[in-house]
This record gives C-alpha cells, structure tokens and sequence, in this order.
C-alpha cells in the first residue's frame, strides 16, 4: 500500500487509540496515520503523542481547539494530506467498527480495479452490520435508501465512513464549499464525487460496532442529514 495515509479522527477514544494505530501500522510499512483530535478530555492526543516517539515518521497528530465535528476534522485532514505525496488518503473510524484487514481491500479497488473512490459497504449484500442495536442498524440501512433516492446516486451505504480516496478525487473537489459538519459529510462528499462522474466502487465489509468508548451520534446530526440532502440535491439541480 504505497503513498497511503488512514486519516482517523478522535474524540475521546482513548481506549481505542493505541490498538487502531497500531492495527493500522501493521498492516504495511509504508501505510501512515494521521489522528484528528479535537482536544478530547480524555487525553487521546496525548496518548498519541506518546506512540509519536515510536512510530517516528509514519504517526502524524493534527489536533484542533474543541469538538468541531467529524466532516470538518476529516476536510482538515484532507488538507494536511493534500499538502503530503499521499496518493491514497482513507477515512477510518478509531473504534474498530472498520476492520483494520479491509484496508487492503479498498485500496486495490482503487490500485489495481481502477476506481477513483471505494467504499467500505455495509449494504452491498444484505445488511453485514454486526451487534448494532436494530433500532441503529434501521436507521442507517433507510437512510442509505432514503439518500439513494432522493440524490439518485447508485450507491448502497452513502453514509459509510470507510473509504479510500484516490488524490484526484480530492484536489478536485472543493473541500471549502463542504457544508456538512456531521455524519452527513460522508453523504456530501460521495454526493460531490458522483456528480464529478468519478468511478465509484463499494467493497462489500463487515461493520462490527465498538467495544470501547461511545457512539457520537445525535439527533442534531441525524436532522442534518434529513434535512441536508434534500437542500442539497435541490442546490445541485440549480447549479447544473
Ligand atoms: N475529531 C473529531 N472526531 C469525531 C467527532 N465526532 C466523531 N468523531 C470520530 O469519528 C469516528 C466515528 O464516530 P462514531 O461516533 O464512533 O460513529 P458511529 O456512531 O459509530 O457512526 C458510524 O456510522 C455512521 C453512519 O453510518 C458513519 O457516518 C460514521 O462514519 C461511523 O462509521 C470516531 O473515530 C470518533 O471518535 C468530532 O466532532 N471530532
């Protein structure tokens, strides 16, 4: 996995942080991590800082102000990376519910399958999402129909936030024009992408919710997402 960075953002996960960084790492010497913390209580950034001293040149730790949201972490992730020879940029969740074993799977759908973006999808067969209460599995499987059809996009988990990013994809998005803060990034940004006619690949995964530390979701981010991308699909029908 050449030119590859897996972007993690944390907030208070210091019971995840060594065991996904080091998953992560182990997967391929020349992968590198970048952890987005926004300032968590907890102390995750320091934890990270620590594992710095052994993971020298492949560990990187971004830390911002306050809790900002997932979709504004990642978009300054995106830049950091930007800004690196990074050829291959994935989006991870730090609690293992994305099993660290897949990354290479999405990678070669991008390396060697030719895609430009590739999912890690809960939703490809059935529905492979393992010790999430049913009342959260439902919620996301309608909503990934719900934003299926109201965008049109042929995708079947568009709020996945397992993926893996060719550098393209991202240097022609405008990652300044990304509205969303929450867990409705992921829609925006995979709803940005297929309007660019990128090729779009989704890699069948198994999502197994965490073990350690808590959930982020809220209802703010859940009716922003209602709401959102009903505004944005109408925005992307008046800007054609
Ligand atoms: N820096 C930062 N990180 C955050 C924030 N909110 C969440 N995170 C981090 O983002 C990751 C995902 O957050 P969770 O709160 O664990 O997500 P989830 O409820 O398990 O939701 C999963 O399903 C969503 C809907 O399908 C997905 O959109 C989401 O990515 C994730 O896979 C974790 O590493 C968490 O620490 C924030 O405000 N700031």
């Amino acid at each position: 996995m050449q030119d590859t960075v897996v972007i993690i953002p944390t907030y208070n996960e210091i019971e995840n942080i060594e065991a996904i960084i080091r998953a992560v790492l182990s997967k391929s010497n020349a992968i590198h991590v970048l952890i987005v913390d926004d300032n968590s209580p907890d102390l995750t950034a320091l934890k990270v800082k620590e594992l710095q001293k052994v993971f020298e040149d492949r560990l990187f730790l971004e830390v911002r102000n306050e809790k900002s949201g997932l979709g504004t972490a990642y978009i300054h992730g995106f830049k950091w990376c930007l800004n690196k020879k990074y050829q291959y940029i994935f989006e991870m969740d730090a609690d293992f519910s994305h099993d660290p074993n897949d990354l290479q799977k999405l990678y070669n759908a991008c390396h060697i399958e030719g895609a430009d973006l590739s999912i890690g999808s809960r939703y490809v067969t059935g529905v492979n999402v393992v010790n999430w209460p049913m009342n959260r599995v439902l919620m996301s499987y309608l909503a990934s129909k719900y934003v299926r059809i109201i965008t049109g996009m042929k995708i079947h988990d568009t709020t996945a936030g397992f993926v893996c990013y060719k550098r393209n994809v991202l240097e022609t998005i405008d990652l300044n024009a990304i509205k969303f803060i929450g867990y409705a990034f992921q829609i925006e940004m995979k709803f940005k992408a297929y309007l660019k006619k990128f090729k779009i690949k989704e890699v069948p995964v198994i999502f197994t919710d965490r073990t350690r530390g808590e959930s982020k979701l809220s209802s703010g981010i859940i009716s922003e997402a209602i709401f959102g991308v009903v505004s944005m699909k109408l925005k992307s029908l008046f800007t054609k």
